[in-house]
């Protein structure tokens, strides 16, 4: 059965049915790089990439594309107040933002386009609209002339008189139409700008998009994503430039993840009740808050507290254990036992059933709970008086296989300090008891991550190696 994905154009979950056979064309609305990430900006992050991670799992080959947005309002306004300019402002959280995610264990995208790079086909892009008559020029701005196109909310659902009500023409604006939206803003006196035929200044938010995606994926994507935020307006108005411009469907399917609130309310810059990622991940590990994010589905809202992350740390490591144990117990695993066939069938079993969760809208929050049943059915056989070593071996490619997918790591190396120091008492403890060969196994397995043990008369100290 293909993937169903629930698509906000048609407010339905759909089959994938790709463009191309066995090819994903993918674009993510990327941050605007002028600040840290919030958790709440990671969320599409983690999401999108778990997204690309399952359909590669499946067999397909994904093209993923994803922006920076390094020159809007937002970073002019950063610029003045920083005295900075533009550009270092840009480049310094673009190397943050990938410094955040890749500690959250979001891989790099094929393309990373930045808007300052590709001024050269946002130009080309307007021009061609003003050209066509879906947009024009008023003092050195370019709007778009939103009523011209005729399925305008289409995406959000609403209509043109719905939007109408709720639409302004702010002083100093030279639109035709309140519903207008800019493509191409004037500079003002000493602002960072660009050449083009209506004169010096820099490009509107949503025209970057129609235009990069265009570049790197064509006419017609796959799969456009980005926050639920984002659907309106900035989604809606890159299906009206991109389908007045080609006359093609911009994106077949449309994906937008739900919020991270707290206290009931968006994470949000401009509320002011953000948590940096940045700063997050200095007491906490960052793979616990993927983890945390992948605990619920994507559509979901996730009411986000410290408590609620400090949670889900004990879960998550329980998986982790359960791996760990597996490991330890091959080195005194035999070969074949006669019930080895009972066991891997249900490996088997609970394997296609992660599968259908995640097929189903990658349901992840379920997925999760098929990986706690591999870990109870792994716990049970490690209560067998003797294992197998083709069964601890599909235990733990079941685990490695499907933690790679949703983007998480079994890796000891991250083994916090509290854990090293547990699995020292137990040592001290196996060694109180006489019990020589387990402390030599916990020697063995710390030495294995790269922990290494000191005995002194003052107790067992420990550094990483
Ligand atoms: N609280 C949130 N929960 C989930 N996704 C969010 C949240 N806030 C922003 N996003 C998403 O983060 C991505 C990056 O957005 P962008 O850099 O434009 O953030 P922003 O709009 O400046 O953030 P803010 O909303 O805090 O002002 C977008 O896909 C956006 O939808
Ligand atoms: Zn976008």
């Amino acid at each position: 059965m293909a993937i169903q994905l629930y698509n906000t154009l048609t407010r339905k979950k759909e089959p994938f049915i790709p463009l191309e056979e066995g090819k994903v064309k993918m674009y993510v609305c990327g941050p605007t790089v002028y600040n840290y990430i919030h958790i709440g900006n990671s969320r599409p992050a983690i999401v999108f990439d778990t997204v690309r991670r399952y359909f590669e799992f499946r067999g397909y080959d994904v093209n993923f594309v994803s922006n920076f947005t390094d020159v809007d309002d937002k970073l002019i306004k950063a610029a003045n107040e920083l005295g900075e300019d533009v550009p270092a402002i840009a480049e310094r959280f673009i190397n943050a933002y990938f410094e955040d995610v890749t500690a959250l264990g979001c891989k790099q995208a094929d393309v990373h386009p930045r808007v300052t790079e590709n001024m050269d086909i946002i130009i080309e892009f307007i021009a061609s609209l003003i050209e066509k008559g879906y947009a024009y020029e008023a003092g050195g701005d370019v709007y778009y002339r939103t009523r011209k196109f005729d399925g305008y909310g289409k995406l959000s659902h609403q209509s043109i008189d719905e939007l109408k009500v709720g639409a302004r023409i702010e002083r100093g604006e030279k639109k035709e139409d309140a519903l207008d939206f800019a493509l191409w803003k004037t500079a003002k006196e000493g602002e960072i700008s660009w050449d083009s035929p209506w004169g010096k200044g820099r490009p509107g938010w949503h025209i970057e998009c129609s235009a990069m995606a265009r570049k790197y994926l064509g006419d017609t994507l796959d799969i456009h994503a980005g926050g639920q935020d984002l659907a309106f307006p900035h989604h809606e108005n890159e299906i009206a430039q991109s389908e007045a411009l080609t006359g093609k469907p911009f994106a077949r399917y449309w994906m937008h993840n739900g919020y991270i609130n707290i206290d009931n309310e968006k994470m949000s810059k401009s509320l002011g009740n953000f948590v940096l990622v940045h700063e997050i991940i200095k007491n906490h590990d960052p793979q616990v808050l993927r983890f945390f994010m992948l605990s619920v589905h994507y559509r979901n809202p996730i009411n986000y507290s410290e408590e609620l992350l400090e949670n889900t740390r004990a879960a998550f490591e329980r998986l982790k254990t359960s791996y760990q144990n597996l490991l330890h117990r091959r080195e005194s695993s035999t070969g074949l036992t006669d019930d080895n066939c009972q066991w891997v069938k249900q490996i088997d079993s609970l394997r296609e059933q992660f599968i259908k969760e995640m097929d189903d809208d990658f349901n992840t929050a379920n997925g999760i709970s098929v990986l706690f049943d591999l870990s109870k059915l792994a716990n049970q056989y490690l209560l067998e008086k003797s294992t197998a070593v083709e069964v601890i071996d599909r235990f733990a490619k079941e685990f490695e296989e499907l933690f790679e997918v949703l983007g998480l790591k079994l890796g000891s190396e991250e083994l916090l300090d509290e854990e090293i120091e547990a699995l020292i008492e137990k040592r001290n403890q196996a060694r109180k008891d006489r019990d020589f060969k387990l402390s030599d196994e916990i020697r063995d397995q710390l030495k294995e991550m790269n922990i290494i043990l000191e005995d002194t008369p003052q107790g067992t100290r420990w550094k990483r190696g």
